[in-house]
């Protein structure tokens, strides 16, 4: 088991989770991102924002070893990322299972665990056990994870999903929009989950999401992506009008309603093809903005 890590202050020195250095993605002629140097440290909570497609799923799958990069590198750990690495936990954006499925929440859970394939004995099985019920208890979930998954709510279901990455003890934590078609009181209490983890085991985060408030008391840093151009920093020195204007190459305001974030900017033809920022709510509380 990794130690308890307390929650990162910004500044301070921890070892690095994972280091990406110099870079490069692109399909065709398109560039996702050149030249990208990010070092996630252990217990660090990054976010991953921008417009569609601008390659925030492309990050979460280049780590997943999924895509291989066109130049630069990616360690976990100090050493080369593997595909399968079982350091790394991923959730997916959330999915309802309807009433037909045939697996329980606990199910679920067993699933992320066995991944780490070891076999059939009974000291296996009591491992297995005791590993998807410390998943379960870290999310809280254990009134409800006999119960079939179909009839649980999606926000039951996320958390078991949040369980199931879990369950493989990573070091690394990948969210891809977790928190989508989850009502506010859901949103908050898993990203508060994700929160515990990191500080209770130091656990790197970094969470896709178009919404930044409902993770933003917990983000320590921001990775803004647009259209192959890109700002990291804390979400005081990234979420301002200035660089925002300077990424989408077009007047954007960040307003700062009652401790919600709003960006509120550029039309479709200014942000190239699709990737239209018209207004994004972001909920929650938070002191930066400008
Ligand atoms: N395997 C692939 N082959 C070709 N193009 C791809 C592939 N994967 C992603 N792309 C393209 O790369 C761009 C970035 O995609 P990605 O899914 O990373 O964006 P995103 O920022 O996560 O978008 P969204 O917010 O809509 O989920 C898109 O234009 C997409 O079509």
């Amino acid at each position: 088991m990794t130690q308890p890590v307390p929650a990162p202050v910004f500044g301070e020195q921890r070892p690095a989770a994972v280091t990406i250095s110099g870079a490069r993605l692109s399909f065709g002629h398109r560039v996702l991102w050149d030249d990208f140097d990010l070092t996630l440290a252990r217990g660090e909570f990054v976010a991953v924002l921008g417009p569609n497609g601008s390659g925030k799923t492309s990050l979460l799958k280049t780590l997943l070893g999924q895509y291989e990069l066109d130049a630069g590198s990616v360690t976990v750990e100090g050493r080369a990322l593997r595909r399968g690495d079982s350091t790394i936990g991923y959730i997916p954006q959330q999915q309802t299972h309807d009433e037909g499925v045939p697996l329980r929440g606990r199910d679920l859970v067993g699933l992320g665990v066995d991944g780490q394939a070891w076999g059939v004995g009974w000291r296996n099985r009591k491992r297995r056990m005791a590993l998807v019920d410390d998943a379960i208890a870290q999310v809280d979930a254990r009134d409800f994870a006999d119960a079939p998954l179909g009839l649980l709510s999606g926000g039951e279901q996320q958390r078991l999903r949040v369980a199931q990455a879990l369950s493989g003890n990573p070091t690394v934590l990948l969210c891809d929009e977790p928190l989508l078609s989850l009502d506010p009181a859901n949103q908050g209490r898993v990203a508060a989950l994700i929160d515990r983890r990191r500080r209770d085991h130091g656990t790197a985060v970094l969470f896709v999401t178009h919404e930044l408030n409902p993770i933003l008391p917990y983000v320590d840093r921001v990775v803004y992506l647009v259209d192959g151009r890109f700002r990291i920093g804390t979400p005081k020195e990234v979420m301002t009008s200035e660089t925002l204007s300077e990424l989408y190459q077009t007047r954007v305001d960040v307003l700062n309603v009652q401790g919600r974030l709003i960006v509120v900017g550029a039309d479709e033809s200014a942000c190239h093809g699709d990737h239209h920022l018209t207004e994004q709510q972001f909920a929650g509380t938070s002191e930066a903005s400008e």
